[in-house]
């Protein structure tokens, strides 16, 4: 068994979808980036990323390469999937906290959490999608961006 650890944050902007988890959100704005900015796909990517030790999504998916430009994070994270599974590793559960200020994201966990657990060929129990506000403190207090945490188990296939 190997733990990695995962952190990712986007800064929100207008005419944006908001893409957490797979799941396309209602609001008025959406998270910017290179790819569809989907932050709490990208700490999990990392998180399993790191627990096989093979680095970090900026190095696997470049956001200077086009092959990525608005890229579905969902496919990223299935080919993250793909290197583990190269290096004889599969995941064995993901847990993860959306740290957001707007909008409420409870009546989409579940949604996100069955992206993910299909995704990762992982039973619903195995995925864990939690959620905070910053009470009002910070850049995520403020509404700037959205962090997300995540932390993954891995073991041998
Ligand atoms: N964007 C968010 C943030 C929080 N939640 C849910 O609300 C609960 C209370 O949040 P606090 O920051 O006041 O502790 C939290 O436990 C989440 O269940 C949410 O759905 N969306
Ligand atoms: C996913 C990638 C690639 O499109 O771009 P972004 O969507 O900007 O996301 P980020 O978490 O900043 O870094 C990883 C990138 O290389």
């Amino acid at each position: 068994m190997r733990i990695g650890i995962g952190i990712d944050v986007h800064q929100f902007a207008e005419g944006r979808k908001l893409i957490i988890g797979g799941v396309d959100i209602p609001s008025p704005v959406g998270l910017h980036g290179h790819s569809d900015a989907d932050v709490l796909l990208h700490a999990i990517s990392d998180a399993l990323l790191g627990a096989a030790a093979l680095g970090d999504i900026g190095k696997h998916f470049p956001d200077t390469s086009p092959d990525y430009k608005d890229a579905d994070s969902m496919i990223l994270l299935k080919h993250v999937c793909k290197l583990l599974a190269r290096e004889g590793y599969k995941p064995v559960n993901v847990d993860a906290m959306l740290l957001l200020e707007k909008p409420k994201i409870a009546p989409y966990i579940d949604e996100m959490r069955r992206n993910i657990a299909r995704c990762l060929g992982l039973e619903l129990n195995a995925v864990s999608v939690k959620a905070t506000t910053n009470e009002k403190l910070g850049y995520v207090g403020r509404q700037e961006g959205a962090c997300a945490h995540a932390v993954c188990l891995i073991e041998n296939t």
